[in-house]
Order: structure tokens, then sequence, then C-alpha cells
């Protein structure tokens, strides 16, 4: 079992220092936005009631898989990112079973630069020569998914990373991209055919919280580049998972982009379907991958604005949560008042 508070192999304070220090808590009352003093001026009955309201939720999901597909904003801003280590950690503090899926498509194209090299994109992918490769499993396994287990262990020794790669996790097939509906090469780009969730369920049975990287060896042993979208889906299907949730850099769905008064708090998977063909740019693999996780079993998929501190809770624990939610079945557009 994992120690708690002030025995923790990362020699970390007690739970009330934990509070004091933690950067996500620090995050939340930033200097300058007042929070504290907010908190301060409540009644004790509506504090109490914030966390009242969560009792539901958190018996509904009590000690259930979800997983959250990390990218955007939340990956690039200090205070995000801390902010969503610490909501890792309350998830699995509170019982459940947390995985994260990582992206880190700006951290590819800052190294790629860096290094004096181009970086393309055809149909919503990463074209991936074999030195394009390289980098993309440097920076996803060694860089980002590094720092997001450092974040989450600053609370105690809780994340493990882990790559496709590893125990046989994802097989990749080639795949190739969509250009003006013609076929076009990408190179060493993939789809995950086939998942072996066993290195992962070991991982959660020890009371850990997986961090996962989205590059995938084929059958032939060649690494494929996934992109973290479309992984997130059949990792969620195959892990059982009763949630997968996507932060994005955007409120939710819109079901008339880039129409504001159309945002999206709810839809069925045959209303999505319909609404696939509209969507544009990086909206298309998240809400494909909603789609195919609650067709294959996921209970719902959200797609929420992880420019929100602690978006993840909110949505997962408050009332009427903060995104977008598909289900599965013939449920009609359900817009945000
Ligand atoms: N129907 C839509 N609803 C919401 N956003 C959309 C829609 N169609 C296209 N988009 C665009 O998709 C973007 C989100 O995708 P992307 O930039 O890839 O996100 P991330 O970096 O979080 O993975 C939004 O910021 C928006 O510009
Ligand atoms: C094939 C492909 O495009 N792979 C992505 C993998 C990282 C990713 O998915 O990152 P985001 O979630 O931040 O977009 C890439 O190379 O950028």
């Amino acid at each position: 079992m994992i120690s708690e508070g002030k025995d923790t192999a990362m020699g970390e304070p007690t739970g009330e220092n934990v509070l004091d220090s933690a950067p996500g808590r620090s995050a939340a009352a930033g200097a300058d936005d007042g929070i504290a003093e907010v908190l301060e001026g409540l009644s004790p009955y509506v504090r109490a009631n914030v966390l009242v309201e969560a009792l539901p939720w958190l018996k509904k999901f009590g000690d259930k898989i979800i997983v959250i597909k990390y990218g955007g904003n939340a990956m690039v801003d200090a205070r995000l990112k801390a902010a969503f280590a610490e909501d890792m950690v309350f998830l699995r503090t509170c019982g459940m079973k947390p995985v994260v899926v990582h992206g880190g498509g700006p951290q590819i194209n800052a190294m790629l630069s860096n290094l004096g090299m181009e970086g393309e994109f055809r149909g919503g992918f990463r074209v991936t020569t074999p030195e394009v490769m390289e980098v993309v499993r440097m920076v996803l396994f060694g860089q980002v998914g590094r720092e997001l287990v450092g974040l989450i262990n600053a609370h105690g020794p809780y994340a493990v990373g882990i790559s496709g790669e590893d125990a046989g996790l994802f097989t990749a097939e080639k795949r190739y991209a969509t250009v003006d509906g013609e076929q076009v090469d990408i190179g060493l780009v993939g789809n995950v055919v086939e998942v072996n969730p066993g290195a992962v369920m070991d991982i959660i049975d020890s009371g850990r919280i997986p961090v996962v990287s989205t590059i995938a060896p084929g059958p032939g042993g060649q690494v494929y580049n996934i992109n973290a979208d479309t992984a997130a889906a059949p990792l969620a299907t195959a892990l059982g998972a009763v949630r997968l949730v996507m932060l994005t850099d955007i409120e939710g769905l819109y079901a008339d982009w880039p129409d504001r008064s159309s945002l999206v708090s709810y839809l069925g998977s045959e209303r999505l379907r319909e609404l696939l063909p509209s969507l544009a740019s990086g909206m298309i693999p998240k809400m494909e991958s909603c789609l195919h996780a609650v067709e294959n079993g996921v209970e719902a998929a959200q797609v929420i604005d992880g420019r929100i501190p602690h978006s993840v809770l909110l949505e997962l624990l408050t009332e009427g949560g903060i995104g977008t939610m598909v289900t599965n079945g013939d449920h009609d557009v359900r817009k945000r008042a």
C-alpha cells in the first residue's frame, strides 16, 4: 500500500502542511484572485454544502476507473498543471482509480523547433518521419510524462509512468490521414488496434495512478506516434472505465461552431455521429474518441474546459458539471443555458 501523509517516500509534509503548501491550492487561491478572502466570507453552511454536494458523486464513482485525457492549456500553464495533479490525487484519495493519458503536441513542436526540425500536420495528425518519431518518443515519455509524474508525486508516491511500448500495453497499426477526401501517407502514425491492460491494472491495483504516454509498437516492432485523444478511448474501454474525461481549451462542444450560443451540455451518440462531419480541427479526434468510448461500454464521455482550475473535480463531483457529456443512445442535444 501507499503510505500517506508525513511518512511518504517523498518525505512530504503532514496533511496540514500539504494543504498549506500544495501548488494546486495556491493556484486556486492565487495571489491576486482573492479566493481565500471569498472562502473566508462564506458561511460554514455554504462551505459544508460544497462538500455535501459531492457526496452522491463520490458514492456513484466509488472505486471505479476514470480515464482522463490531459492536454491543452492544463498542460502548459504552471498553475493549471499543479491543480490537475492535485485533482488526480484527490480522486485517488477518495477511492477512485484515475488513469491519465497525456498529450504533448505543443511540447513536441517546441523541441522540434529547438532542433531546427520541421513540424508539419496533415489532416490533424503530425507527419512523423523516423527522425521526428525519435523526438516524439523522447518528449512524450521522457519529458511531458516525467513532469506530470513529478507533479502528482509531490503529494506522495502515487504516479507511475508507462508507455504503450511497456508490457504490450498497446499494439498499433499504421494509419493514413484524409486530406480533401484523399488518403495521405503521414509516416509513422498509428492507431491503437489492441490493448493489453494488464500492466495498467497492476499499477491501479497497487493503489497508484498510471500516467500513459501514447507511443506504441506495431506487430513488427516499429514504433508509431499515436494521437493521445484517439488512444484514450480504446484504453478506457479495455479498462472497463466508467468515465472518459477529455480536457481541452474550450468550454465544450459547440453544435454549430463557431456560434457561441450553441454550446452543448449533453447529447447522445446518435446525434454526435450526425454532428461529426460538421466538426473542425482538434474537436474531431476528441469527439470520435467520445463516440468510440460510449459505444463500447464506457458509461459517459466528457469534454471539459481545462482552462478552469480543478476542472476535473468540477465535472465529476459537482451538480451539472461544466462541459459536454456524451452517452450512448439517441438522446437529443441539450444546450447549456
Ligand atoms: N464544434 C466545435 N466545438 C468546439 N470547438 C471546436 C469545434 N470545431 C472545432 N473546434 C476547435 O477545436 C479546438 C479544440 O481542439 P484542440 O485545439 O486540438 O484541443 P487540445 O489542444 O485541447 O487537444 C477548439 O479550441 C476549437 O478551436
Ligand atoms: C499523430 C499525432 O499527431 N500525435 C501527437 C501526439 C501527442 C498528442 O496527441 O498531443 P495533444 O493531445 O497535445 O494534441 C503529436 O505528435 O502531436
